[in-house]
């Protein structure tokens, strides 16, 4: 059977799920694994997530690949004709894209079975609230462990069918922020008689902000972004209520533990300062990828010897992601897959392009096969 893999990334696409809400997502990819012939499979299904095992024809290890499936909740504004169905949802960091190339590698192996298992990893709730850690604790996962997992991720700053990784950390350590703020409303005329938390939110932003500059080791790196901010109910009313919800983004745990204090030392002196109440919750929190330097290696010299691929060496970046959890249990490594946008990730307007999937697809149906052929450059 013939498969169109990018009009496959466009029908994920238009139907973007939030993380643990994937049911579409669900449905429609086991449509297509059940149409893959079935000899080989075995199938389960966990929460949202799909496991697929493809049985090695004379297994010693398992070999895991992991996608993630859920989108995030934007408008979308690309223009495209095959657009987000999903009103105030879209896939704008590429887990579409991440999905058919799944497909289309695990479409491969369907037929032709490696000597060693594979396991493809379908997996929810990336950008949160993380699928990454409850997937790890599930029955299908503790049955059908992976000895070495792989993953990517598209990248709009390098150019389409292009891949980027290094050795040793990729990404950051993350940790979700929401900081809820309680005064007294009251009438707008009567400042004096309420405690207004439209204001304390306002300061308490602008202090967050120094934390990277004045906290942070200038050689260490973090990042503390605000990403939104609700109070109040409307313009003649002094705000009762505010919330600040963000992101923090650090190299190590250590200054992660240091961006957390200062955090809640700041709070204090709001609520000190503004007579009201704050309650800090961190949400949940990713550890940092990294990568194996063994396993890397070896993806490296795959690279160098696969006919048409170009590797950048790149450095890491303030970005997160649960497979990091994965990492911390397993060994394994993450790539960068270029899409070329001029529009970057979490943008409503992210255009990869699809040139880089059946590239992709041929790519790590060639790195898999090496992996579980025994192939150890
Ligand atoms: C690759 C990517 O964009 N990942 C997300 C992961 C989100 C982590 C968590 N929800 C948080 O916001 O801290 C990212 O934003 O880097």
């Amino acid at each position: 059977m013939k498969y169109d893999w990018i009009e496959i990334r466009r029908q994920l696409h238009q139907i973007p799920e939030l993380g643990f809400e994937e049911v579409k997502t669900q449905a429609l990819l086991l449509d297509k694994i059940r149409q893959f012939p079935q000899k080989h499979l075995e199938i389960q299904t966990w929460q949202t997530g799909i496991f697929v095992k493809v049985n090695g024809t004379n297994p010693s290890k398992t070999i895991g690949w992991r996608t993630d499936m859920d989108g995030l909740p934007i408008t979308e504004e690309t223009g495209f004709d095959f657009v987000s169905c999903h009103e105030g949802k879209m896939h704008a960091c590429g887990h579409d894209v991440h999905m058919s190339i799944a497909l289309g590698v695990l479409a491969h192996f369907a037929q032709h079975p490696g000597r060693d298992n594979l396991l493809f990893l379908f997996q929810p709730a990336e950008e949160g609230p993380g699928g990454a850690l409850p997937m790890i604790e599930s029955v299908p996962f503790k049955e059908w462990r992976p000895d070495e997992l792989y993953a990517l991720h598209i990248a709009p700053d390098y150019p389409a069918g292009t891949v980027a990784t290094k050795k040793g950390l990729l990404f950051a350590n993350t940790s979700e922020l929401f900081i809820d703020l309680k005064g007294k409303g009251g009438h707008a005329a009567y400042p004096h008689t309420a405690n207004d938390m439209v204001v304390a939110a306002s300061h308490l932003v602008t202090q967050l902000q120094t934390i990277v500059s004045r906290n942070v080791d200038p050689l260490d790196s973090a990042v503390v972004t605000i990403g939104k901010i609700t109070g109040g109910t409307r313009q003649n009313i002094i705000a009762e209520k505010a919330r600040i919800e963000g992101t923090i983004r650090s190299l190590s745990q250590e200054s992660m533990k240091q961006v957390k204090q200062r955090i809640e030392a700041l709070v204090g002196g709001i609520e000190a300062g503004f007579s009201c109440e704050a309650v800090i919750d961190y949400g949940s929190n990713y550890l940092q990828v990294t990568n194996d330097s063994e396993l890397t290696h070896d993806f490296i010299l795959f690279c160098e010897t696969y006919p048409d691929m170009t590797l950048h060496i790149c450095d890491e970046a303030m970005t997160g992601e649960d497979f990091g959890c994965f990492l911390d249990e397993i060994p394994g490594m993450m790539f960068w897959l270029g899409v070329h946008s001029e529009y970057g990730l979490h943008s409503a307007k992210l255009n990869p392009k699809e040139a880089a999937i059946p590239k992709a697809i041929g790519f790590l149906t060639g790195f898999l096969t090496h992996k579980a052929d025994g192939g150890n450059n």
